[in-house]
C-alpha cells in the first residue's frame, strides 16, 4: 500500500488583482508518495509553478484543500512546514562568496536554536546530504568557483540537510548540460527510494522524466490532472496529452516525441538500427524516393540503391536531392 505524504483534493487554485480574478488550474485531485519521485510536466504556462506555489503554502486555494499528514497545510505554522518540506528552485539565489559546506549547514537553520550553531546531529545531517549528493568533496568551495550542475547538487544537498519527509524542486535541471540532467534526476530518484523522500519534479525533460520518475503528473489546459506510472501512460496513450495537436506525438516504440510524418515509401533492409537511424535522416531531408529498396551494410558501412553504392548518409542524401 502506498503511502501519500500529501493529498490535494478539488484544488483550484488561481490570482486575483483588485477585482480581476485569474483561474489558473479547477478541480485538482492528486497525491505524492513517499520513497517515490514524481515528475510534475506539462506546456509553459499551464500552471506547474502556480501549483508548486500553493503546495508550499505561499499562495491559498479558492477551493478545496492540500493535506499533509492529514493536517491542512495552511494551518501549518512556517517553521513546521520548513521541516517538512524543502524546496529547490531554478535561480540560484544565495551569494557567490559562500562554501558549499555553508549553503548545506542553511539547511539546518529550522533545526538550530536562535543562535544558529549546529550540535552534532545538524554537523552529521550537513555531512550525509553532502555526501547522498556525492559532493563532499566540494565542501571548501565557494558557490562561484563551481561548475552549474555541481551548485544545483549542492541546493539539493541544502534541501536534504533540512531533513523534511517532502522535497519540491521547480525545473532543478533547466540550465544543465544533458548527463548533469540524466545525473541529477537519477540522484533524485535515489534519494527518493533510499531516504523514503516524497519528492516532485518540476521539469520539461520528457524523456529523462521516462527514464527516472516512478510516477507523473500531467497538467493541461482543459483536462484533470492526469497522474499515473509513465510506462501506464504511454501504453494507454494519455502521455499524447502533454502534446496536444496534430503535429506531434509519443513514439511508443522509440520512446520519445515525434512528428507525425505523412505515410513513408521507404523500404529499408539491413541491420534494424541502422535502418532506423538511415530512415530519420531520410525523413528529416524531405528527399522522396519511389519504391526502390534501400540496403544498408553495417560492416563497413554502406548504403545501397539502384545499383550505386554510398559510403556515407551524406552522400546518399545529396545524390537524392539532386535527382
Ligand atoms: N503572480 C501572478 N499573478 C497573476 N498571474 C500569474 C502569476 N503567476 C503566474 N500567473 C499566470 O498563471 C498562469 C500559469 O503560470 P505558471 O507560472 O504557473 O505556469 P507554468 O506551467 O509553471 O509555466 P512554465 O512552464 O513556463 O514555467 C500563466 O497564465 C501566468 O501568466
Amino acid at each position: 500500500m502506498k503511502n501519500p505524504a500529501i493529498i490535494g483534493k478539488n484544488l483550484t487554485l488561481g490570482y486575483q488583482k483588485g477585482n480581476l480574478r485569474k483561474e489558473v488550474l479547477e478541480s485538482l485531485d492528486f497525491e505524492l508518495y513517499t520513497g517515490e519521485l514524481t515528475c510534475l510536466l506539462g506546456p509553459n504556462g499551464v500552471g506547474k509553478s502556480t501549483l508548486v506555489k500553493a503546495i508550499l503554502g505561499q499562495l491559498t486555494p479558492w477551493n478545496g484543500s492540500i493535506k499533509i499528514d492529514q493536517k491542512e497545510i495552511s494551518k501549518f505554522t512556517i517553521s513546521d512546514l520548513a521541516k517538512t518540506l524543502s524546496v529547490v528552485l531554478t535561480e540560484p539565489i544565495f551569494p557567490g562568496n559562500m562554501t558549499v559546506g555553508q549553503l548545506v549547514a542553511l539547511g539546518r537553520i529550522v533545526h538550530t536554536s536562535w543562535t544558529g550553531r549546529l550540535d552534532e546531529e545538524d554537523k552529521a545531517a550537513v555531512k550525509n546530504a553532502l555526501s547522498l549528493t556525492k559532493i563532499g568533496y566540494l565542501e571548501n568551495e565557494r558557490l562561484s568557483e563551481i561548475s552549474d550542475g555541481q551548485r544545483q547538487k549542492a541546493m539539493i544537498a541544502r534541501a536534504l540537510a533540512q531533513d523534511g519527509a517532502i522535497m519540491i524542486l521547480d525545473e532543478p535541471t533547466a540550465h544543465l548540460d544533458l548527463v548533469n540532467r540524466y545525473e541529477i534526476m537519477h540522484l533524485l530518484r535515489e534519494i527518493a527510494q533510499k531516504e523514503k523522500k516524497a519528492i516532485l519534479v518540476v521539469t520539461h525533460d520528457l524523456e529523462i522524466a521516462m527514464e527516472t520518475a516512478d510516477q507523473f503528473w500531467i497538467l493541461n489546459c482543459g483536462i484533470p490532472l492526469i497522474s499515473g506510472i509513465p510506462e501506464e501512460l504511454v501504453i494507454s496513450g494519455k502521455i499524447n496529452h502533454l502534446l496536444p495537436g496534430e503535429k506531434f506525438h509519443f513514439d511508443a516504440d522509440k520512446g520519445r516525441i515525434k512528428k507525425k510524418t505523412e505515410e513513408d515509401n521507404w523500404k529499408i533492409i539491413g541491420d534494424p538500427i541502422f535502418s532506423y537511424w538511415v530512415k530519420k535522416a531520410l525523413e528529416k531531408s524531405r528527399v522522396k524516393v519511389q519504391d526502390s529498396m534501400i540496403t544498408v551494410n553495417k560492416s563497413p558501412f554502406s548504403l545501397e540503391f539502384e545499383g550505386k553504392s554510398f559510403s556515407t548518409l551524406s552522400d546518399f542524401i545529396s545524390f537524392l536531392g539532386k535527382n
